[in-house]
Formats: structure tokens, sequence, C-alpha cells
């Protein structure tokens, strides 16, 4: 297997979409999914670089292999549910603090997924059933969480990080609005990415090996009334 020149990783709540953004990127489909068990991984060739980009899983019993994934991370994309504020909150309450195990210089990217249900109506037909697409919108719901949320939450994290404005990339840059299901933006968000983490590549090699996953320290939550490890 080729060896990753740096890594990407996917982190957020349960449901939100994550395993799904990345089949829609790697493998250009939506499937249904299984809620993820740990993490897995997939290889992207860009430019000269392999990158691994690691989908984690968001329940709660695998919390603690989130920082294990961060650790050396050059990217980390915050995904939420443009339909579950709650979703965004937990950004901040429950995965914010697994990215200190990041690079210094690791770049955040904050994803609302699943817009195909909400009620914008600007976005591109359905691939899947594009005559369903227009038809359909009278019936889709109103964003739980605005743009402007997620703006506040990229600014909140350049305060945790202690980062300047000045010097990392605009939140409105870094704030995305996917669907996983038609394919809205998902190319452009793992590609603004890539391009992001080339130079961050650069400095982790030239300052030596990148940081592997030790899953020899993690220690499985205590099972719960409501769930049980897989
Ligand atoms: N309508 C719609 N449904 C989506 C979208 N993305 C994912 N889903 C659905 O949402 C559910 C959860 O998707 P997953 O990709 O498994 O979510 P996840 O974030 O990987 O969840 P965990 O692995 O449990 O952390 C599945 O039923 C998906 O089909 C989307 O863009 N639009
Ligand atoms: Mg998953």
């Amino acid at each position: 297997m080729k060896k990753p020149d740096g890594k990407v990783v996917l982190l957020g709540d349960m449901n939100v979409g994550k395993t799904s953004l990345l089949h829609r990127y790697m493998e250009k489909r939506f499937q249904e999914t299984v809620s993820t068990v740990g993490g897995a991984f997939y290889l992207k060739q860009w430019g000269p670089y392999n990158i691994s980009i690691w989908d984690t899983a968001g329940r709660e019993q695998f919390h603690g292999l989130g920082s294990m994934y961060c650790r050396g991370a050059a990217a980390v994309i915050l995904t939420y549910d443009v339909n579950s504020l709650q979703s965004l909150t937990e950004l901040e309450e429950r995965f914010l603090a697994l990215t200190d195990s990041a690079s210094a210089d690791c770049i955040f990217a904050i994803v609302g997924n699943k817009v195909d249900l909400t009620d914008d109506c600007t976005l591109p037909p359905d691939e899947n059933r594009p005559e369903k697409s227009v038809a359909s919108c009278s019936s889709k719901v109103r964003k739980q969480v605005r743009a402007e949320d997620a703006i506040a939450l990229y600014k909140k994290i350049l305060k945790y990080k202690m980062l300047d404005e000045k010097d990392v990339p605009a939140a409105e840059k870094m704030c995305f609005e996917t669907s996983a299901k038609t394919g809205y933006q998902v190319d452009y968000l793992f590609e603004t990415v890539f391009d992001m983490v080339v130079p961050i590549i650069v400095r982790q090699k030239a300052e030596g090996p990148p940081q592997t996953v030790d899953i020899t320290d993690y220690k499985p939550a205590k099972r719960t009334k409501s769930g049980c490890c897989a």
C-alpha cells in the first residue's frame, strides 16, 4: 500500500453524512450507509502526494478515538447537518477539543451537509431523479442552521486555536454547504481542502515522518443504557 504523505480527517456527530460525503467524492455515488464503527480511510492521489482521508465514527462510544485520528492532521473537516442546530453545537462542544492533536498549522473546514432536504431551490437537480427536484421543493424544510452560524463557529475556532484571522483562510472560504445525495459542492469541498493542505504536507515532509494512528492507547467507553459497542 502507498504511504500517505498527509492526513485529512472528517469529524462530526453521527448521522450528519461524513461517510456519505466521502463515498460521494471517492466513488461518485450515493449509497445507503451503516453507522461507522471506529474509523476507515481512503487514499487520494493529489499531484505528487498521497493524502489519507479519515472517516471517523460520530457515535459517542468511539469519541476517544477522535484525537488519535486527528494526530498530525493537515486538515480537519468539521461536518454538521444543516437541519440540526444540535449537530453544529456538538462540533464546538464535543469535537473541537479532539483537534488539539492536529498539526499546528492545520486547516479547518466547516461543512453543512444535507442541503438537498432544505427549501433552497437554487440547488441543482437530484441527479438520480432529476424530475423530482423542483417539484418537491415545497415539501422541503427551512434550514435550521444558517451559513452565518457556521461562520461564527469558524471564528470561535480561530479564537480557541489563538489564530489571527489575517493569517488563515477567510471564514467565507472555509464554510461549505453540501449534499452527499446530489453531489452539490462535494468535489469543490475536498479539492479546496486538498489544495490548501499541500504546503502543510511539504512542510511536514521536510520536518520528518508523518504521524500515524496508534490505536493501542484506545480504551473503549463503558457500555451505556442507550447502546453498546459493535
Ligand atoms: N438527504 C440526504 N441524506 C443524507 C445525506 N448525506 C447522508 N445522508 C443520509 O444520512 C444518514 C447518515 O449518513 P452517514 O454518511 O452514514 O452519516 P455519518 O456522519 O457517517 O454517521 P456515523 O458514521 O454514525 O458517524 C444516511 O441514511 C444517509 O443516507 C445528504 O446529503 N442528503
Ligand atoms: Mg459514518
